[in-house]
């Protein structure tokens, strides 16, 4: 079976967030299966520099403005389609804005313009690699299913992958001649999203299958709370929605190799992996105090995650504890726990930078995963986390619900208990998340059962791969 991916981001070429991780994983472990998958993202320049067996699949003389073609190469051991346009794609920094913060002016033609790439590929236009089905991530990609639909005739089957709701793609109507959308498709059941034209909608309404990345976030996005505007249209195509959990690579993610960490270890001999907490604290300036309960947190900074609500009980935190914060985002957030470290630097350290080696070092050396989350369609640190023994503090939402179990007292008689939730998310839940897993370190058999359940956990790609290859076989059979 082929499949084309259409993505914005692949790991580990181009990544501001976990879409990046699973459009990376996905080929790996659908190869396995039978399923040739091959990815279009856009030629950024990190993305050119990587690659290698460049050939030019196709060209277009005028495309969106410019002249580009559809390079097939491969980079990291990924068969890539790159849709080289320099005018929209060849730009320093972060893929979606410019040197300012700000969104770059034309998105809606760059994003545009991979989903019309996207199409053409899934219409056939590359004799090498015609796919059966085209699986389409986030608003980036999302008018690949309205391009098809109104174009007719023979189309592959397509399928939208929901990573984040909150992330829709709204523009100017005025814009649907330039994009190359007819007329007609700027209605309630076409791409119209409250008087715009929305990228993400459009694929919601056009997919053939709609997935999202947890069993208990495709039921919640159903709801109004949290639809964020879409739930009414997910609502009447939910029989066509789904949830598969992501997974994380474990060959990246694997305590018993990693080199980033200060030692190696695994669930049979735990007690190395104290000397990753030391290595952390002494890298972040903290008290050297191995008894200290030591919180992580490895995140976006925005207002999903929660740490704003982290920030209000950060007293009652260094009350009790320490805590290492790697993450950028939001500047006032940023400011916020900046100021906190420089008050108390023995037991705050907060690093405002992408940097994958720390990541692995506060997964290895934390004793707590802070994930404090608002919403989270999965969440993929709580997977790592569990992966290398840090227990998971975590709100009961989405993602967090389906890979995270609570150690209330029946799931730790019965000896099932990985981590650590709480409900509503608020400040004063997250307060009290924090004493109840303050007061559970504290005795240290259940502790390290927490840590050994965690460790033991399935949390690598082999069954969501499954699902995936279920969800596309069953697709093709019954296409909607
Ligand atoms: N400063 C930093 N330095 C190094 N690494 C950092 C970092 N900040 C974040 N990361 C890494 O980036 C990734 C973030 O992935 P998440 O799934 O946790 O959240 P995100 O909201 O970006 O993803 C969205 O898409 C994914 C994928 O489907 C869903 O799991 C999630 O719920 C949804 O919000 C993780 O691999 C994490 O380790």
């Amino acid at each position: 079976m082929r499949v084309l991916s259409v993505t914005s981001e692949i790991y580990p070429l181009i990544k501001t967030g976990g879409l990046a991780d699973v459009a990376g994983a996905l080929p790996g472990c659908l190869a396995p299966m039978g399923i040739q998958m091959r990815t279009l993202v856009p030629g950024y320049p990190a993305v050119k520099a990587a690659l290698q067996n460049i050939e030019t699949a196709h060209i277009y003389p005028v495309f969106f403005g410019g002249s580009a073609q559809i390079l097939s190469a491969t980079a990291s051991g990924l068969d890539l389609f790159v849709l080289d346009a320099p005018h929209l794609y060849e730009r320093p920094g972060n893929p979606y804005t410019g040197p300012d913060g700000k969104d770059w002016a034309d998105n809606a033609i760059r994003f545009a313009a991979l989903s019309r790439a996207g199409a053409d590929i899934g219409k056939g236009i590359l004799p090498s690699f015609k796919p059966e089905i085209v699986h389409v991530h986030d608003w980036q990609a999302g008018l690949v299913p309205a391009f098809l639909h109104y174009e007719g005739g023979a189309k592959p089957v397509t399928i939208v992958t929901v990573h984040n709701l909150a992330f829709q793609g709204q523009f100017d109507p005025a814009l649907l001649p330039e994009i190359g959308l007819p007329d007609e498709a700027f209605a309630l059941d076409g791409v119209e999203y409250y008087g715009t034209i929305g990228y993400l909608k459009a694929a919601l309404q056009f997919a053939d299958r709609i997935t999202t990345v947890s069993p208990a976030y495709a039921l919640e996005i159903l709801q109004p709370e949290g639809g964020m505007g879409l739930d009414g249209l997910l609502r009447q195509r939910r029989a066509i929605v789904s949830g598969i959990l992501n997974g994380i690579d474990t060959d990246v993610w694997n305590p018993a190799t990693d080199v980033n960490l200060a030692a190696n270890y695994d669930v049979r001999n735990l007690t190395k992996r104290a000397r990753n907490k030391t290595a952390l604290q002494k890298r972040l300036g903290l008290t050297l105090d191995p008894m200290r309960p030591l919180f992580g947190v490895v995140s976006r900074l925005s207002w999903q995650k929660g740490l704003d609500l982290l920030a209000d009980v950060l007293p009652a935190l260094t009350a009790a504890g320490q805590l290492a914060l790697l993450g950028s985002g939001e500047k006032s957030l940023e400011e916020q726990y900046a100021a906190a470290a420089l008050a108390d630097p023995e037991n705050v350290a907060c690093i405002f930078k992408y940097d994958e080696a720390l990541a692995h070092l506060i997964q290895a050396g934390a004793d707590i995963l802070l994930v404090p989350s608002r919403f989270e369609p999965c969440g993929l640190t709580q997977l790592c986390a569990l992966h290398y023994g840090a227990v998971p503090l975590v709100s009961r939402v989405g993602g967090l619900i389906d890979t995270i179990i609570d150690a209330n007292e029946a799931a730790l008689a019965t000896g099932v208990a990985t981590g650590i939730q709480f409900s509503p998310v608020n400040a004063v839940m997250i307060e009290a998340g924090i004493r109840r897993a303050v007061g559970l370190y504290q005795d240290k058999n259940t502790w390290t059962e927490l840590q050994k359940n965690g460790m033991r956990s399935d949390v690598s790609w082999h069954q969501p791969a499954r699902r995936y290859a279920a969800l596309y076989h069953e697709a093709l059979r019954l296409p909607v």
